[in-house]
């Protein structure tokens, strides 16, 4: 595990400055919240943190999720370790994967519970599916820390925690953009608050309660 820190970091969309100038800094262990209105700024920050840390081993779940609808469930899972085999052995696996790769990939697909679509093509899932493949490619990718931007809007209470918790498990240190505050507090370390660009609170989780955060709404 390693530190991840932004100093003074700005966003611009053309002309105009979105985010910042802010400083953050993620220590190993730590589980960060980011919390605020929908504008403030969340999405923005997770990307300007995605630009300057990818080369640090990290793993992004962005809020489109990124899957490739043609593919299948498994092949989308396998994507998120590409990188860490030959060219040649991604091509095969297109055709005839490993047994392996099928028999891991079956187990963390069985732990968000749809093990038993592994073969069906991405587009035909429903959203809260969907979620939970891009879930399990982020926790097949074993990153030293995860980005996620709403992991779990689209699930029911019970799956959303459940979602939660093997991410979690799974990422120790992380960034996650939420809307549910109680999740946020249940699963995160610590709690950073948006308003137009800049970090107006930043504590941690077993201060705070979800009355308490809702000025920032
Ligand atoms: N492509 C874009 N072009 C111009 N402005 C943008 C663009 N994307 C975002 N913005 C602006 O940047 C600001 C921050 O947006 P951002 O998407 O980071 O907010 P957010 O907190 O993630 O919102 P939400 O909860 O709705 O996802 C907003 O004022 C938004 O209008």
């Amino acid at each position: 595990m390693s530190d991840f820190a932004l100093k003074d970091a700005e966003a611009h969309y053309g002309a105009t400055r979105v985010l910042g100038p802010l400083s953050i800094r993620i220590a190993a262990g730590e589980r960060v919240a980011l919390i605020g209105k929908s504008g403030a700024g969340k999405s923005t920050l997770l990307s300007l943190m995605f630009d300057r840390w990818q080369a640090q081993n990290v793993a992004l779940m962005p809020q489109a999720l990124g899957l490739v609808d043609t593919l299948s469930v498994f092949h989308n899972v396998y994507m998120g370790r590409l990188d860490r085999h030959r060219w040649w052995r991604n091509l095969a696996s297109l055709a005839k994967p490993w047994r392996r790769d099928i028999d891991e990939i079956k187990a963390l697909l069985d732990e968000v519970g749809i093990g038993e679509k592994r073969w069906t093509p991405c587009g035909e899932l429903s959203g809260g599916q969907r979620q939970r493949v891009a879930a399990a490619r982020v926790l097949y990718q074993q990153s030293d820390l995860l980005l996620a931007d709403e992991p779990v809007s689209a699930l029911d209470g019970p799956q959303a925690s459940h979602v939660m918790a093997k991410l979690t498990e799974g990422y120790p240190q992380a960034v996650l953009a939420m809307h549910d505050l109680e999740l946020a507090l249940a699963f995160c370390t610590r709690i950073v608050g948006l308003k137009d660009g800049a970090i107006v609170l930043d504590a941690p989780s077993e201060t705070l309660s979800s009355a308490a955060l809702q000025d920032l709404y």
